[in-house]
């Protein structure tokens, strides 16, 4: 076996998909295990190189994950909550380290990783890129540096397609401030203004989230005053950035004891 980690990636037809199997292709670190897509698409049982319009892979797109599994030393998951878990299941059986991408999970999901990662490693994050994690960093200074007079509003606006709101990146910000506050998120949490709402409550992160065209992903810290605003901001312009980060820390997650990691371990922040 080569030391470098053989990925298998499931969603092979998504958006994240098609640009994480380039980058596993483009990457002298790792290799490709092989990919699935989920029971019915028309992509299952042809060639991957085929579907995606270049010429002949020899890797079939498979809807049987654990056979996948079973060759990879890393899951890179960027689909649907309910399909993750259950990718999370198996991955662990196969002692795979599960790289998770994938946002809008609930709290039965998130137990079901956590029993997952007993066996095997998930490193999970809202956002994979370097930049919106060091945002985060800077979100959790510059709410702990000011007090409530400082209103929190955290604005996101992505592609017409995304179906889960807040993003996962713009629940990462909000947990940040929240952090830095010294307060719980979901006590102070605004996530559906709509009507005659009342006057803004002191001390409450507010969420909104802007859907249209092919918006890759931008998010808005805003800390507003009377007399002066902080905005810090990240702009996405290429879904690369996403993939560059899984693929890392499937690497990084080699040889790593089971449980549950993020990005800022991955990348040391
Ligand atoms: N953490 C991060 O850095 C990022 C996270 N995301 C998240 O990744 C997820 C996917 O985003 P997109 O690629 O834009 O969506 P998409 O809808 O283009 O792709 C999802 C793919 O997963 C496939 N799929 C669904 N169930 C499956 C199953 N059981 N087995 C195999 N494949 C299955 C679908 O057929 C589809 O091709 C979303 O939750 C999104 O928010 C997206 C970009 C960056
Ligand atoms: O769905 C997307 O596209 C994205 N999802 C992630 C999120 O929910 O924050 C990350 C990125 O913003 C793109």
């Amino acid at each position: 076996m080569s030391d470098q980690p053989a990925i298998a990636i499931v969603g092979a037809s998504g958006r994240m998909g098609r640009m994480l199997i380039q980058t596993v292709l483009d990457s002298d670190q790792a290799t490709l295990a092989g990919v699935t897509e989920r029971a019915g698409h028309e992509w299952i049982g042809k060639d991957l190189g085929a579907c995606m319009g270049g010429a002949d892979l020899g890797v079939t797109v498979s809807d049987d994950p654990l056979e996948v599994f079973a060759k990879a030393q890393a899951v890179i998951d960027f689909t649907s909550p309910d399909a993750t878990v259950e990718h999370a299941a198996l991955a662990a059986q196969a002692r795979a380290v599960h790289v998770i991408g994938t946002t809008g999970m609930d709290d039965s999901h998130l137990a079901k990783l956590s029993a997952a990662a007993r066996h095997a490693p998930i490193i999970r994050a809202g956002n994979m890129s370097l930049g919106v994690n060091l945002l985060v960093q800077l979100t959790r200074k510059v709410a702990q540096a000011l007090d409530e007079d400082f209103d929190i509003e955290v604005v996101e606006a992505h592609h017409r397609h995304k179906v889960d709101a807040p993003s996962g990146t713009a629940l990462m910000l909000g947990e940040a401030a929240a952090e830095g506050r010294g307060v719980a998120l979901d006590d102070v949490a605004d996530r559906g203004r709509d009507g005659i709402t009342g006057a803004r409550k002191r001390g409450d992160i507010g969420f909104s989230a802007i859907r249209g065209g092919d918006v890759v992903g931008e998010h808005d810290v805003i800390f507003a005053a009377e007399g002066e605003r902080i905005v810090l901001r990240h702009l996405a312009t290429d879904r690369r950035i996403f993939a560059r980060g899984a693929v890392k820390a499937a690497i990084w997650g080699q040889g790593k004891n089971p449980g549950e990691y993020d990005m800022m371990d991955v990348l040391g922040l």
